[in-house]
């Protein structure tokens, strides 16, 4: 796969880390895996829930927290998950397939357009939507414009989530739960259930996926047992090498940082006991100013970057990772259809 932006590539090569000793372990066994799948239980229950919210309502975190590994990437910058990635919950009494949508917010731009359009469909077709209201801020209008615009979609089912709850003390839980229904009131909204829940602490994650799966319709499993999630490996890198990115970036740069992996492939010839995985990235900016930013003195922040990003694929990924990424300016890309496609959206 080759992209023709006709701009100066600045490029930098990870070191080869020849002497790869960190211990990735396995990934976790997902809760469930004695259940057969081929025999489907009595009262076995399957389908997809979504997660809305404010930018920062730690919808990506909960979803991480749900599936017990990290898969989506998270950050303190708002408005950072641009890519539907679906978690699966394996439970012995059903399944739950996590969509990931990006945040719902006024259109600005033709990326944001997109967005928009791609968040409403996915909440009319899943069986569940949790709306998600951090219980360290006040409900605001943010949260209203969602309500509402989820109002309109009648026949899903809409449960109310109160993240962060190790951040407010009880009284202020308390007061966040009376808000949260006052505003299922004033939009006509059903909520099914108000869960309150701490991704951090680990507070109720348990009984969120208790009470998501109470309202999937009966079903097979809709995913093999043991699958985390159905987004292609490529996406998943290409995600946390701009989480990597992200990380101490200010003001209107997060928004205009794109990733794609052009190449991955274990590399030829290397013994079966240590194998090496080349990844070829692109990261995206939409100035030259903002490469100097991304690119630091002297190359110095791209080194962090390409060096975190590398740790996290390959402890995804469980194998030693070479990063190869460059930065390329890819002028106003959120404004013109062609990049957007060309970047995948
Ligand atoms: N203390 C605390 N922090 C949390 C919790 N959940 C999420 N956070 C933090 O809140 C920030 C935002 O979390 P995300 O999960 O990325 O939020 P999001 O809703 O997916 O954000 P967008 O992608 O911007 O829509 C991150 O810094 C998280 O670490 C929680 O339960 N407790």
């Amino acid at each position: 796969m080759s992209r023709d932006f006709d701009h100066e590539g600045e490029d930098f090569d990870d070191e080869l880390d020849e002497d790869f000793d960190e211990d990735f372990g396995d990934l976790p066994a997902p809760a469930g895996l004695d259940f057969d799948p081929t025999k489907t239980p009595e009262g076995y229950r399957s389908g997809f829930a979504c997660f809305v919210g404010r930018p920062n309502a730690g919808k990506s975190t909960l979803t991480n927290a749900l599936v017990g590994q990290k898969i989506v990437i998270t950050s303190d910058k708002p408005q950072t998950t641009r890519t539907v990635v679906r978690g699966i919950v394996h439970r012995p009494d059903g399944q739950l397939v996590l969509v990931d949508t990006p945040g719902l917010h006024r259109p600005r731009t033709l990326l944001g357009e997109r967005l928009n359009d791609l968040v409403m469909t996915t909440w009319s077709e899943v069986d569940v939507v949790a709306v998600c209201f951090p219980a360290d801020e006040k409900i605001g209008p943010g949260d209203r414009f969602i309500v509402n615009e989820l109002a309109k979609i009648r026949r899903t089912t809409k449960i109310a989530v109160a993240t962060k709850t190790d951040l407010a003390s009880p009284e202020r839980i308390a007061e966040h739960l009376l808000d949260i229904t006052a505003l299922g009131r004033e939009t006509d909204t059903d909520w099914a259930e108000i869960v309150p829940v701490s991704s951090v602490a680990g507070d109720q994650i348990e009984l969120l996926g208790d009470l998501l799966i109470a309202q999937m319709p009966e079903g097979p499993p809709l995913y093999p047992d043991g699958d985390l999630t159905d987004a292609p490996e490529e996406i998943l890198v290409a995600e946390l090498i701009r989480e990597a990115a992200l990380d101490g970036v200010r003001d209107e740069l997060p928004h205009s940082i794109a990733v794609v992996v052009e190449e991955m492939g274990l590399r030829e010839g290397r013994p079966d006991d240590k194998p090496l995985l080349d990844i070829h990235a692109n990261l995206y900016v939409e100035r030259d100013s903002q490469k100097g930013i991304v690119i630091g003195h002297r190359g110095s922040r791209l080194r962090e970057v390409g060096t975190t990003a590398r740790k996290q694929i390959s402890s995804l990924l469980g194998t030693p990772v070479y990063l190869d990424l460059h930065v390329k300016v890819a002028k106003d890309w959120q404004r013109d259809p062609r990049q957007l496609r060309k970047l995948g959206f």
